[in-house]
């Protein structure tokens, strides 16, 4: 499959400073990806130059085969900054078919974008009213305008609750299932973990690491935890079993061991029958994997 945004060996400097260090990766119709980073990682360089704002050094980025910022480009990439602004006095209504208009679209086309992102019933009330959660939907539904298969989300859900976040992602997870390639940016990684289809970590311009959660996963081979919950009245004998096990003030015992371990591991913690209650296996998260990656630079 042709990918949707191919970006190969891009580099970007702003004076001394290499915001971007020959960083390639592809992204898919239809895949989201989530770009993760800290603060001046170079996230936001990376995704002013996908939108064509700004120049960069060296390298090659196309966006649909096309030059980020050419007009054919752009009519295939919409982008949703952190914090939307939209006029209090406008209704969502309105805001639409202002922005339709001024991307030469119909505006009868303004209540049926809303309904897909769910603001149908809110639409002829003034965006003053909206919640955040609303607010970014009006800013969904204006990136929806022209069908582009690219979007650009930097923080989408920065500031949202649980539930519009998941909210949120369903409706992502709707584009995507058309084929719409999305690059987002978040600092929120457990919903990442769950909603996206491939991470990208870049730490100080370099893209450090790339692929599935699992991928990334099993390239960190960080350690995978156990917690063990003894049956009433065999915390003794298990303590004594799993000597390396810490035994915390909740009764349960804590141990670790490598990937290739956990099989074995688990086979000698199920050998111990009904002595055991309950058994959690809890693989390193993606929090635990970013800091592995993005550590390694010295962050
Ligand atoms: N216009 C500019 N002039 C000079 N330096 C810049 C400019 N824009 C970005 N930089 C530098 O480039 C580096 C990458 O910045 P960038 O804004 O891309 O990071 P980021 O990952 O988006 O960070 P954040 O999460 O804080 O938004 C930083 O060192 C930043 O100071």
């Amino acid at each position: 499959m042709t990918p949707t945004l191919t970006i190969s060996r891009l580099t970007k400097r702003f004076g001394a400073v290499e915001a971007l260090k020959a960083v390639s990766l592809a992204l898919e119709p239809g895949k989201r990806a989530a770009l993760l980073g800290h603060n001046g990682a170079g996230k936001s360089t990376m995704m002013k130059i996908v939108l064509g704002l700004i120049p960069f050094d060296s390298g090659e980025v196309s966006v649909c085969g096309l030059r980020p910022g050419s007009p054919a480009a752009r009519v295939e990439v919409a982008y949703l900054p952190e914090n939307v602004a939209f006029h209090p006095a406008l209704t969502g209504e309105e805001q639409l078919r202002y922005y339709l208009a001024l991307r030469g679209e119909s505006p009868r086309q303004a209540m049926d974008l809303l309904a897909r992102v769910g603001l149908a019933h809110a639409a002829r009330r003034r965006i003053g009213t909206y919640s955040k959660g609303m607010r970014q939907r009006v800013g969904l539904a204006q990136t929806l305008i022209g069908k582009p298969r690219l979007l650009v989300l930097d923080e989408p859900t920065s500031g949202l609750d649980p539930v519009s976040r998941r909210d949120f992602y369903d409706l992502l997870d709707g584009l995507a299932a058309e084929g719409t390639a999305i690059l987002l940016s978040s600092h929120v990684l457990t919903e990442v973990e769950a909603r996206t289809d491939s991470i990208l970590i870049l730490s100080g311009g370099v893209l450090v690491a790339e692929g599935t959660l699992a991928d990334l996963r099993a390239r960190a081979a960080l350690p995978v935890a156990f917690s063990v919950r003894p049956a009433p009245g065999h915390a003794p004998v298990l303590a004594a079993a799993f000597p390396e096990a810490a035994l915390g003030e909740d009764g349960v015992l804590r141990l670790s061991c490598a990937q290739k371990d956990k099989l074995p591991l688990l086979a000698r913690i199920a050998s111990h029958g009904a002595a055991v209650a309950d058994i959690d296996v809890i693989p390193p998260s993606l929090e635990d994997i970013y800091s592995h990656f993005s550590r390694r630079d010295g962050q």
